[in-house]
């Protein structure tokens, strides 16, 4: 039997880094996904090997069995309803099967993918052969959260295909879990986006879970529903980052400069619960709306201030709000920033012709535009034969 599991990328409306240090954040899921889909071998196959495709890198990777034992000798996924830490030895054994594979130089960033992919598998499934095939709408370390998007879908797919979860085999196209297995998917995902971010909030893996809004702090979440249009007009510099090194850079700064920097994540956790609550309030007329977008562009303008303060704000960020500016249209970075994407709120009175002069002046810098839908579902699942 093959199952397919979708988990949405994510934008983040305010919060990010600092939620990594206790703030609250807000955060909505996206409609563009990563797709993960899984099947174990028959026996008349005779193939005993772990596969893993990246199909959109065109990359193939296949481990013996054998080999899998050999190096991981304690895992053998007895463990798959009590999620558990990657080890840093259970890491560096993990590293020596990455390292058989010679992943080419340019793709290396991709390692922390794979390793998370070998730590969730074995723990799940132990030392089963199988293929797992990765395909995905999101752009790779661009703040839409792919690193999460990715684990959320590897623990779905590998938890549908374990005795933990009870699914409709029968169903005809996407399924979701019920709440507690969505718990657990979460709870995997979480441990493989360890593997790739080192300090995550779980912020990410959360809303990719759940989907729709949700405002998170401290690992809790509190669903969020929506009472006005939301617009956003998402920006990809294509500057390439990584949020591993993005995240200790704040925790270093945060080091050297605790009171200050404990200043401003007590900032920006007023300014994420504010927005917060005027998305949810309701509204009576346009008039309302427009208000409520002013107070938003209000908290998003001081959001974005206050990453640049904590350093990780970037020239081709820079680029995008000056020249969201001339069109008075107010952008912040989203997600871990140092390049990747920039979020500019689009009021609901805007006239489309603007909207077409804005995205072609940035698209004439380089950068690449996008319009997500927002708030909409988290994982699914599907067995082969539907959709
Ligand atoms: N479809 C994918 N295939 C393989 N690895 C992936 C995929 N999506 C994400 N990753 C892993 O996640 C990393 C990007 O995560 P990150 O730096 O957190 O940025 P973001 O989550 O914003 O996209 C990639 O370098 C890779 O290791
Ligand atoms: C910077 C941070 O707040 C969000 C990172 O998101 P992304 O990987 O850049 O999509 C880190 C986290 O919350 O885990
Ligand atoms: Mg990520």
């Amino acid at each position: 039997m093959e199952v397919r599991a979708r988990a949405p990328g994510k934008i983040i409306l305010a919060g990010e880094h600092a939620v990594v240090h206790g703030s609250t954040a807000v955060a909505a899921a996206i409609d563009l996904y990563t797709y993960v889909t899984l099947g174990f071998p028959t026996p008349s196959d005779n193939d005993d090997t772990l596969k893993l495709h990246l199909k959109d890198m065109d990359l193939e990777f296949s481990w013996p069995i054998g080999r899998i034992k050999e190096v991981l000798l304690d895992i053998g996924g007895q463990a798959a309803s009590s999620p558990s830490s990657c080890s840093l030895e259970t890491i560096k054994a993990i590293a020596a099967l990455v390292g058989d594979q010679n992943i080419p130089e340019s793709k290396i960033g991709l390692a922390s993918g794979v390793t998370a992919f070998l730590w969730l598998y074995t723990s799940i499934h132990g030392y089963k052969p199988a293929k797992a095939v990765v395909t995905s709408e999101l752009p790779l370390g661009s703040g839409l959260g792919s690193s999460a998007a990715l684990c959320v879908a590897f623990s779905a797919a590998l938890l549908a295909l374990s005795d933990l979860v009870t699914l409709d085999f029968s169903h005809q196209g996407w399924q979701m879990f019920k709440d507690s297995e969505l718990d657990l998917v979460n709870k995997w995902a979480f441990e493989g986006e360890k593997i790739i971010h080192g300090r995550p909030s779980g912020i990410d893996n959360t809303v990719s879970t759940y989907g729709n809004m949700i405002k998170f702090k401290s690992g809790e979440l509190t669903r969020i529903k929506t009472n006005m249009p939301l617009k956003m007009l998402i920006t990809n510099t294509k500057v390439g980052r990584n949020t591993k090194a993005l995240v200790a850079g704040v925790s270093e700064r945060t080091i050297r400069h605790p009171k200050a920097m404990a200043s401003v994540f007590t900032a920006i956790d007023s300014i994420s619960s504010e927005l917060a609550s005027i998305i949810q309030s309701p509204v009576t007329d346009d008039l309302a709306i427009t208000e409520k977008e002013e107070q938003l562009e209000e908290l998003m303008e001081m959001n974005q201030g206050l990453l640049q303060c904590m350093g990780v704000s970037h020239a081709s960020i820079e680029t995008v709000l000056r020249s969201t500016l001339k069109y008075k249209l107010s952008s912040k970075l989203t997600g871990a920033g140092g390049g990747g994407c920039v979020l500019t709120l689009l009021p609901n009175l805007l006239s489309g012709t603007v909207v077409d002069k804005v995205v072609a002046e940035l698209e004439s810098c380089g950068f690449q535009c996008l319009i997500a839908g927002i708030g909409g579902g988290g994982m699914e699942i599907s067995f082969s034969g539907s959709s």
